[in-house]
């Protein structure tokens, strides 16, 4: 049974404003189909709230007919607003915008910031890594970089940098803390101490906005957003508010550990957003007699790539972090600049910038 068949068998169940089939709205995702177990997750608005247990029951008749045994239904309430902006972006039509961000020039197409969004199934890849090495190339080749970290688990954009201060308020906008030439905003500045935070959607959906309409980004070609791990809410609010923005995926090289980045990734292609490519991350380790050690498997980036009809973008060996050189003093790049992940990073640049600008 593939993806395809259980689209088809559920295709009659409509959304009643629109007459189309839920799974063209772009409202059913997170679509798993194997032999034993059948699961997605159905994106239900306020007024398809009411019919939650008809869609349920619809969805695990329709699946069960045509096989399957095992069918999980996952549902998950999204609000009005939210619900029609992955509508517009499905049906490519111009997205209808809250009124606050409206204020935000930096998403308007005029603005010229190229967005790009770093994301991973699981924490700990190298999702910030990836995003500060980048940013610092690109930069490197002479482009104004700015970087959101969105990270609201893992903040560790500033620390990665080297930034200890906060950013100051100027005319009642918050101007971003700049290291390198890079200008920085990240969730860690609005944590107090080193708390562990407890989030809620709003409060997550607020700071987005905040990044996006209270923050002095000046002039930028490309803003870098590192992207808490997973498809959670973050990365949904980064899709629905920057529907211009393409996606990195980073995974390992571990062929099994990347499911949950597919998943991730195929948020980004349900919502339209073109997916840049696939980083694998931590692939290899070159010991001093320049033998290669595939420590953590092999393939993983390949395979997800495939997964995902897009192109393995690059494959970033394991750093030595004993050679006095992990932390760049020169650059916001963590890697030296004579190492081969810094260089792997520069003609990764040069490769964005060629596609665009
Ligand atoms: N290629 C590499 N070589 C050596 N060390 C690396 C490499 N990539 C990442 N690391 C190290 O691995 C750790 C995790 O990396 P990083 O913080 O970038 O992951 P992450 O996916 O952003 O995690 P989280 O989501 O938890 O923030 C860091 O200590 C980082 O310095």
């Amino acid at each position: 049974m593939t993806k395809e068949d259980l689209i088809e068998a559920i295709k009659h169940i409509k959304d009643d404003e629109h007459g189309l089939p839920l799974t063209d709205l772009g409202l059913i995702r997170d679509i798993t189909a194997r032999p034993e177990h059948v699961a997605l997750t159905v994106l239900l608005s306020p007024e398809l709230v009411q019919k939650r247990d008809w869609i349920e029951a619809q969805i695990i008749e329709s699946i069960t007919k045509i096989g399957a045994s095992n069918v999980h239904v996952r549902l998950k309430e999204i609000s009005t607003d939210e619900k029609n902006d992955i509508i517009a972006i499905k049906l490519n039509k111009s997205v209808r915008r809250a009124p606050a961000l409206m204020n935000s020039p930096l998403v308007t197409p005029e603005s010229g910031v190229t967005f790009i969004a770093i994301a991973s199934g699981k924490g700990g890849v190298g999702k910030s890594t990836v995003t500060v090495n980048l940013a610092a190339a690109l930069s490197h080749l002479g482009k104004r970089v700015g970087i959101m970290d969105a990270d609201i688990y893992g903040y560790s954009i500033p620390e990665m940098m080297g930034i200890t201060e906060l950013p100051q308020k100027h005319n009642n906008r918050i101007v971003p803390v700049e290291r390198y030439g890079i200008k920085v905003i990240s969730t860690g500045f609005f944590v107090q101490g080193n708390k562990p935070v407890v989030w809620r959607g709003p409060m997550l959906g607020k700071m987005f906005t905040t990044f996006l309409n209270e923050v002095e980004w000046g002039s930028l070609d490309y803003i870098i957003i590192d992207l808490p791990p997973g498809t959670g809410d973050i990365a949904l609010d980064v899709h629905n508010k920057i529907p211009q923005c393409s996606e990195i995926l980073v995974t390992t090289p571990h062929p099994t550990a990347n499911h949950v980045a597919a998943r991730a990734g195929e948020m980004a292609i349900q919502t339209n957003h073109p997916i840049l490519g696939v980083i694998e991350n931590m692939s290899y380790f070159t010991d001093p007699s320049g033998a290669r050690h595939d420590l953590f498997g092999r393939g993983g980036g390949a395979k997800l790539a495939e997964q995902l009809q897009t192109e393995l973008l690059a494959e970033i060996p394991i750093h030595p972090s004993d050679t006095g050189e992990h932390t760049n003093q020169t650059s916001a790049s963590t890697f030296g600049e004579n190492s081969e992940q810094w260089h792997i990073f520069k003609q990764l640049a040069e490769k964005i910038i060629d596609q665009n600008g």
